[in-house]
Parts: C-alpha cells; structure tokens; sequence
C-alpha cells in the first residue's frame, strides 16, 4: 500500500445509545481513491463525517478514538478544527451551489482565506473550473447565477468550489447518485484525474462506480468493517460471505449468516 494519508485508530461512534460505529481502524492511502461500500445504516457517511468533523453538529453524538491526518490527531479537542476543514472538499450528494454567480461561488473560499485581488481571484477561479472540467460550458457566462446550471454542471462547480480552498482531501458522499448518468460519467472522470494530486474517500451505493473508481474499498456492516483492501481483491475475490451476498445484490438473512459462520 502506498503512504498512509489518513490512520483511523479504533473509533467508537454512539448517536445517544446507538452504536453507529464499532472499533474502526483502517489506514487511508495518500492519491488513492478509497471507496466506502456497505448497506443502508452500516455507517459510511458516519465514518465520513467523523474525518472532518461534522460529526461535531451532531445533537446527543459520542465519540472516542483517533483520527491522524498528517500525524495531527483530529479528534484531539485542541485541534482546530476550521483548519481540518480546510484540508478538506466535501462533495456532497446533492449539489448546494452558493446563491451568488458562478464566479463568485469559486471566489468565495479563496476570498475568505485572504484573497483580494481580481487578477489572483480571476486566475483561481478558471484553474479550479478547468480542473473540475466545467471551464468550457461556463467560461462566457461567469456572472449568471449558479442556480441556473444543470444539477451535473452544479456538481461539478461544488467540485470545483471545494478544490479552490486548495484541500489535500476530497470527501465525497454518493457524489453523484443524484445525477444523470452522463453528468455522473463526468464526475467520475475528473475524480479519477485529481487522485494524483489528492487523496480521494467515497462513499458509494454503485458497486460498479466502485469497480471504475476505487483503489481500496472499505465495507461496513452493521458498523463494523468486515472486509477491507485493494478494490480488484474486494470486489472481484470478496473473502467475506456477506461481501459476496453485497456485490451481487443478494440479501443474506440472519440464519444463512448465521450458517455461513458455521460452515468457515
Ligand atoms: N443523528 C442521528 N441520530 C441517531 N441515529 C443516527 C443519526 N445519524 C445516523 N444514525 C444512525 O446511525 C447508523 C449509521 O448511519 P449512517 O448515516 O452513517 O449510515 P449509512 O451507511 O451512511 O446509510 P445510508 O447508506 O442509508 O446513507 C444508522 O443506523 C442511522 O440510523
């Protein structure tokens, strides 16, 4: 495995009483795309928002462990956690452009961290929509509002918004199970350019976004990580039954659980 980006160390998660992660350690690979898999509930966008900490808005959530980043524990209370944030796009499953223009809404993180000047705001702002691949649609029309984009251009300029704040993660939960597949085609590509520059987690509900996309994949079952390594093993040669049952959509009850752990 290359170099480790981010060390999760035994993270517990409880929403009031429910256990929503159990004991998770894993090692997150830097420029490598991270799928997350597992079915509803298992916890995938937990874990997610436990590595930038928007778990923290959570009402009535606990949580222990470590989460390294760059060796700084990010769990630690005394870390800040705006600079964390910093570290880290988001790219969430709907796309939420700002209300403001196109330009302003890739203007924005760059301005709030200190950018002035129009010639440095106008260079950032066509980098980072060339980078999210959106440049070309947009370039003559950088005043409209975002609002009037197609939802697959408005993912793409959140993309592009996040990668402006120059993050060295991208997080992205389902980023495109809200889109067409064409736009989705899109977003896949450009995630599959960036991961040489950055080191992407995803969330996803696709095994075959997952099979395009990921390096290493990640199932969570019922909290738990079950299976866990390079994604052509994981998906092509799951060890795990219930991986197995996962990957092609079959629904293992409790008993055949049950006589699977049996029979191994
Ligand atoms: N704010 C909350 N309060 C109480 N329970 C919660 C809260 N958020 C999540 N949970 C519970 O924690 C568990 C994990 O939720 P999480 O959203 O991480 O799952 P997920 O794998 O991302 O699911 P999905 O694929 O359906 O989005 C679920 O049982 C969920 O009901």
């Amino acid at each position: 495995m290359s170099e480790t980006h981010i060390k999760i160390d035994n993270v517990k998660v409880f929403y009031s009483k429910k256990h929503a992660l159990k004991n998770i350690s894993v090692e997150i690979p830097k420029n490598q795309i991270t799928a997350i898999i597992g079915p509803s509930g298992c916890g995938k966008s937990t874990l997610l928002k436990c590595m930038n900490r928007l778990i923290d808005l959570t009402d009535e959530v606990t949580y222990s462990g470590k989460i390294l980043i760059d060796d700084e524990d990010i769990f630690d209370r005394k870390t800040d956690v705006v600079n964390i944030r910093k570290k880290m796009g988001l790219l969430a499953q709907k796309p939420t452009p700002l209300p403001m223009s196109i330009y302003e809404n890739i203007a924005y993180g760059p301005k709030i961290h200190g950018m002035k000047k129009k010639r440095d705001l106008d260079i950032v702002v066509e980098k980072y929509l060339k980078l999210a691949g959106l440049w070309e649609e947009v370039k003559d029309r950088l005043k409209s509002p975002a609002s009037q984009l197609s939802i697959g251009q408005q993912q793409r300029l959140c993309l592009a918004r996040g990668l402006a704040v120059e993050p060295e993660i991208i997080l992205c939960d389902e980023p495109t199970s809200a889109l067409d597949p064409v736009s989705s085609q899109y977003i896949e590509q450009q995630l599959l350019k960036l991961k040489n520059d950055y080191t992407i987690v995803i969330v996803t509900h696709n095994i075959h976004q997952a099979m395009r996309l990921a390096d290493y994949v990640i199932h969570l079952y019922l909290g738990e990580i079950i299976e866990h390594g390079q994604a052509d093993e994981v998906l092509e040669n799951p060890k795990d039954e219930r991986t197995q049952a996962y990957i092609n959509g079959t629904f293992l009850t409790e008993t055949k659980i049950d006589r699977v752990r049996t029979c191994t």
